[in-house]
């Protein structure tokens, strides 16, 4: 059977007051079960030029030519369009984090293997991502400069 929550749960979130929040009957499972695989988040951090979007993309071919759903969330992409309004200063790199930690989360529930490619580079902003999934679900990859350093 599928599962439904039992009671409503009202919640006082933001600037809004008394929001519902509303179950489906279709929820992660069964979604997960349609695609066979479990969704997560691989969140690829690093300094620019260290590799990020060229590991994500690999990744991303791999995975899906042995049959997964994937989604690539990359920072300079995003910043083309979701992010758009928000510059590189330390707190709207923060707000960058944050939303792209809740799209991911989002893609994870959908049954994807989500990869994001951000520099994030403030621990307590990729940890805040980290907490909104299960720890098995949130896969955080540190491109190393030492790598980069040669090159
Ligand atoms: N200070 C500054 N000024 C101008 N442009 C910059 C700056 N820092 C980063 N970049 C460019 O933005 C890309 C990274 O964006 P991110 O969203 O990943 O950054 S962050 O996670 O919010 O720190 C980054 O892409 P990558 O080089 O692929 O990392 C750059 O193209
Ligand atoms: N492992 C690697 N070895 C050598 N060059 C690499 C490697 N990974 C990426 N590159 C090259 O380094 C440059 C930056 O890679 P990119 O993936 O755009 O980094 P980032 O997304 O972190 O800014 C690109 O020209 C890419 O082809």
């Amino acid at each position: 059977p599928l599962s439904v929550r039992e009671k409503p749960v009202m919640s006082n979130i933001g600037k809004s007051t008394n929001i519902l929040w509303h179950d489906c009957p279709i929820g992660q499972t069964e979604r997960q079960k349609l695609l066979g695989q479990k969704g997560c988040v691989i969140w690829i951090t690093g300094l620019s030029g260290s590799g990020k979007s060229t590991v994500a993309c690999a990744l991303s071919r791999e995975l899906h030519y042995r049959g997964h759903h994937t989604y690539v969330l990359d920072g300079d992409n995003l910043r083309h369009g979701l992010n758009r309004d928000l510059s590189f200063k330390a707190e709207d790199r923060t707000e960058n984090i944050r939303r792209v930690g809740e799209v991911a989360k989002l893609f994870a529930d959908a049954g994807t293997i989500c990869i994001a490619s951000l520099i994030s580079p403030y621990r307590r902003d990729r940890d805040a991502c980290r907490a909104l999934l299960p720890d098995s679900r949130f896969i955080e990859v540190c491109l190393s400069y030492y790598s980069l350093k040669p090159r």
